[in-house]
């Protein structure tokens, strides 16, 4: 295994790529030209039909450029053979395209079967690919894709494309096809994911905040995957190139760099109760009323937030196995701003944050990103009053 901060994607390049497919006036991609610098993620966000889907495709070489150059890691795209070339490129994509008739762990272990892996060794791989998409294996190995959730299937589907380890992912928009929820929290573990593994990573999306919270860049694509931008998601957002990507990026360009900063760079609140569900809802009661407060914060044996219970029921409860409000929605450290805002405004309050094994960080309250967002304007704010300076003196 290579060490966890080693980057282990490699860049891509495309050189004046063109698409035309046979039949057409004009080309789906018109003489595209990017870097993709080894073990980051760029997103291609913009309108459909504009050819995003088209440009990504060619990478690995589902879609057959008409001309240009790609290279992979130094390598020539076009010249490799397409096993080769597809070895080294995962596949994700909407909806999953997992094989129906397949188990999970037949869907994640048909590349290395396909490399001609032994078995116990690809056994071994779906297990460790299962347990890094957060899949409880003994549960979830034998079942068939129709027989998961949404959200699961994508797990399986990223799963799947990671299995071969190879350095290139591309993600067609791979979390499309879930609720809001669930997409985030497929968004924070594939950043999660890439904290570790540095893959190069394309991802294709309609949605400029997944752009913004996913992008180390994002290129802002045009009709015929013209780029109208490619830049950090912080330059896009303070400096949108025209009145197309202005439009992208759209209103509420504050509320957007919500999406920029992470729950991990904000004070959490350690006051919260916790107890665990083996004390006993006396001892809590009295805890509860020595602090003179109204919630305690029930966690699991392995310290994950489960419940908020109300001093109120505690009085005729037997045990803390049971009482209180379900967490409807949980922020991790990796989780945005954003994600944490919403989060509140459906708990109606300081929402529970959790560590990198789902163990309980803190608490974050509503002005922490009141504050937050206060901040940000302000030192857009001075920003813009240097840059009008530096205008005037020039
Ligand atoms: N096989 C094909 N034959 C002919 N035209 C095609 C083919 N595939 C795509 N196109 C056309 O090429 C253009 C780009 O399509 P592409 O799927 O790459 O766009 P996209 O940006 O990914 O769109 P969306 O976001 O809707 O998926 C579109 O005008 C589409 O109609």
């Amino acid at each position: 295994m290579s060490e966890p901060t080693e980057v282990s994607g490699v860049e891509i390049e495309l050189d004046h790529v063109t698409k035309r497919y046979s039949g057409t006036r004009v080309p789906a991609v018109d003489d595209f030209s990017m870097v993709v610098p080894a073990g980051k993620i760029v997103v291609f966000v913009g309108p459909s039909g504009c050819g995003k889907t088209t440009t990504m495709r060619m990478i690995n070489r589902l879609v057959q450029p008409t001309s240009g150059r790609i290279t992979i890691g130094g390598d020539d795209a076009l010249k490799l053979d397409v096993d080769t070339l597809r070895r080294r490129i995962g596949y994700a994509i909407q909806q999953a395209g997992l094989f129906p008739h397949f188990t999970v762990s037949q869907n994640i272990g048909v590349v290395p079967g396909l490399l001609g892996w032994d078995k116990k060794k690809v056994t071994d791989r779906v297990e460790e690919m299962m347990d890094l998409v957060g899949l409880d294996a003994a549960e979830f190995r034998d079942r068939y894709p129709r027989q998961l959730s949404g959200g699961q299937q994508q797990r399986v589907g990223v799963a799947r494309a990671l299995a071969a380890d190879p350095p290139v992912l591309l993600m067609d928009e791979p979390f499309g096809a879930v609720d809001p929820i669930t997409r985030g929290n497929l968004q924070d573990e594939l950043l999660r994911l890439q904290t570790d593994l540095k893959k190069t990573i394309v991802f294709v999306t309609h949605d400029f905040d997944e752009a913004v919270k996913l992008g180390d860049k994002i290129a802002v694509l045009g009709n015929q995957s013209k780029i109208l931008q490619y830049d950090t998601p912080e330059s896009i957002l303070a400096n949108p190139a025209d009145d197309t990507v202005a439009g992208f990026v759209g209103a509420g360009a504050s509320l957007k760099q919500l999406t920029l900063m992470r729950v991990r760079d904000v004070e959490l609140q350690q006051d919260a109760l916790t107890t665990t569900v083996d004390e006993s809802p006396a001892a809590v009661r009295e805890k509860l009323s020595t602090q003179r407060k109204q919630f305690a914060l029930v966690l699991d044996q392995r310290r994950r937030p489960v419940r908020w219970v109300h001093a109120r029921e505690l009085t005729n409860a037997t045990s803390l196995g049971s009482v209180g409000k379900p967490l409807r929605d949980i922020v991790s450290l990796q989780s945005t701003l954003q994600d944490a805002l919403e989060a509140m405004l459906a708990e109606g309050g300081s929402v529970p944050v959790t560590g990198s094994r789902g163990e309980y960080a803190g608490t974050i309250k509503l002005e922490t990103v009141i504050a937050t967002i206060q901040q940000l304007r302000d030192d857009y704010a001075s920003d813009a009053e240097e840059t009008a300076g530096e205008g005037a003196s020039a």
